[in-house]
């Protein structure tokens, strides 16, 4: 099939180069010019595993292409999916002007090369968001088309074996026409018989937010177990072993941490609260999950505070993982934007590292922060001298370090662990005083 991508972010870049390897003909478009020039070039612009070896397979097989010109992609396509940001408005909405100024582009493509195509929703987009591309599109011509909700479920750091093998592929849409083409293009990635799930285009739009929605509230509801456990010393890991065994809860996406982060959680929740609002409904379980993790971002900080009698001006802390989770150079809504921004505004010194991410951070922060800051190249160097280390983001490479190390060469051997790393006896044989979230803390 001949394919067209528009918008070559995390969901574009994956969707197109998986869409390759499985034998279409794929033209990706993006309007950021530097980007699409390092792709033509051969170079992959995200961090993301396992994403270069098919990329380098599609580009040598001459399957996937990039260009600005989203003329190039629509003329001979098929099917045209469209990947681009919808990012929070003012009021938590979700923002559809990318979406619908790509809309507008279409309706005049269409004008120009007419015949059937199957347009294809797959950005996180409100209820009704179909209807509306629809419309746009509709107002500048009469060739037949079909506008389809698929919403994407990949993770980011999992993506491509997200994208390979998709618990469900979920297309929104009432036309046969349309899902027997979703149908044809997804069948390779679906052979293990995990199923294709075709509904209606509101019922597809509204699942993308649910799922996300679900998951968060899951997050957030073990992280409120673990403040809990804080207080009446139990250990959140075993309240967390205790509960996930039962499988009408499960084991995944039970861990406690400094909050949620990331590009999707923190916008959906928002958005599909504000959908909620629109028609009238007060989405209260949503405002609790909002406020909790608001809160939860900064707890570490707020533990610092607690252990340092408020005092934390003049210290150096350091600062290991940067990026909102392991696997990736994303940094939107990452907590550690967060705890070095009121750090920094306390006059605590900082020394980070960060094996991706460092870069994406820097672009992301205040200069007062940066200010504030000082990245090293290395996991062994952040901690020499410092008074105090804090873990943002579990990264493989920080779950086994040398635990006497940390003695030897910190100030004094104190962390403030927002991921619970360790196990509480090696720390407290290591000498560590240890604080994580939802376990006792040691040598306190
Ligand atoms: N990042 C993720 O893990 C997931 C994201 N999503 C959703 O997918 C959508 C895209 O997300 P990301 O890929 O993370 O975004 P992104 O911000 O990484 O990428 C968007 C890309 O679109 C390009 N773009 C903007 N306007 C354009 C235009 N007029 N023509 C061509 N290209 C244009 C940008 O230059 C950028 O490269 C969002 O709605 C998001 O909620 C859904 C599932 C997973
Ligand atoms: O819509 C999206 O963009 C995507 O959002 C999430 O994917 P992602 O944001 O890449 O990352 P997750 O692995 O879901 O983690 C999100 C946040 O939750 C936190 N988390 C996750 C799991 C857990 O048990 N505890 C926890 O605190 C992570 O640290 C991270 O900050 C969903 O998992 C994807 O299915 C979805 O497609």
């Amino acid at each position: 099939m001949k394919i067209g991508v528009i918008g070559t972010g995390y969901v574009g870049l994956v969707t197109g180069t998986c869409f390759a390897d499985s034998g279409n003909d794929v033209i990706c478009v993006d309007i950021d010019e530097k980007k699409v020039q390092r792709m033509q070039n051969g170079e992959v612009p995200i961090y993301e595993p396992g994403l270069n070896r098919v990329f380098d397979r599609a580009i040598r097989e001459k399957r996937l292409h990039f260009t600005t010109r989203i003329e190039e992609a629509f003329k001979e396509s098929e099917i045209i999916f469209l990947c681009l940001p919808t990012p929070p408005g003012a009021n938590g909405q979700a923002d559809l002007s990318f979406v619908l100024d790509v809309a507008n582009d279409l309706g005049d493509l269409f004008n120009k090369y007419p015949g059937y195509k199957v347009i294809v929703n797959k950005s996180t987009v409100p209820v009704g968001t179909a209807d509306k591309v629809k419309e746009k599109i509709a107002q500048k011509t009469d060739t037949e088309f079909d506008v389809v909700s698929n919403p994407e479920f990949l993770r980011e750091g999992a993506a491509v074996e997200d994208f390979m093998k998709p618990e469900r592929v979920v297309v929104g849409t009432t036309s046969e026409k349309a899902a027997d083409l979703m149908t044809t293009l997804y069948e390779p990635f679906v052979r293990s018989g995990n199923p294709i799930i075709i509904m209606d285009e509101r019922s597809s739009e509204l699942t993308k937010y649910a799922a996300n929605a679900m998951l968060a509230t899951k997050i957030t509801f073990m992280n409120e177990i673990a403040n809990v456990c804080e207080k009446v010393g139990a250990n959140v890991d075993n309240v967390r072993r205790g509960i996930g065994t039962d499988t009408r809860i499960g084991k995944r996406f039970l861990f406690a941490g400094i909050g949620y982060g990331g590009s999707c959680f923190p916008k959906d929740v928002q958005a599909i609260h504000h959908t909620a609002d629109e028609y009238g409904y007060e989405f209260k379980i949503l405002d609790s999950v909002m406020k909790v993790n608001e809160s939860q971002k900064v707890s570490i900080v707020d533990k610092m505070k607690l252990y340092y009698n408020g005092n934390l001006e003049g210290k150096t802390v350091g600062i290991w993982g940067l990026s909102f989770k392991p696997e990736t150079d994303d940094i939107r809504e990452a907590p550690s934007l967060y705890i070095t921004e009121q750090l920094a505004k306390m006059g605590v010194s900082m020394k980070a590292y960060d094996p991706e991410a460092i870069e994406t951070f820097k672009e992301a922060s205040s200069d007062e922060t940066l200010s504030k800051m000082q990245f090293v190249e290395d996991r062994d160097s952040v901690i020499d001298g410092v008074d105090a280390l804090i873990i943002c983001t579990e990264w493989n490479e920080f779950r086994r370090p040398d635990m006497d190390r940390f003695a030897e060469v910190m100030n004094e051997p104190v962390i403030f662990d927002g991921r619970n790393l360790y196990d509480l006896d090696r720390a407290r044989d290591a000498g560590l005083t240890y604080i994580s979230v939802g376990r006792p803390s040691v040598n306190i």
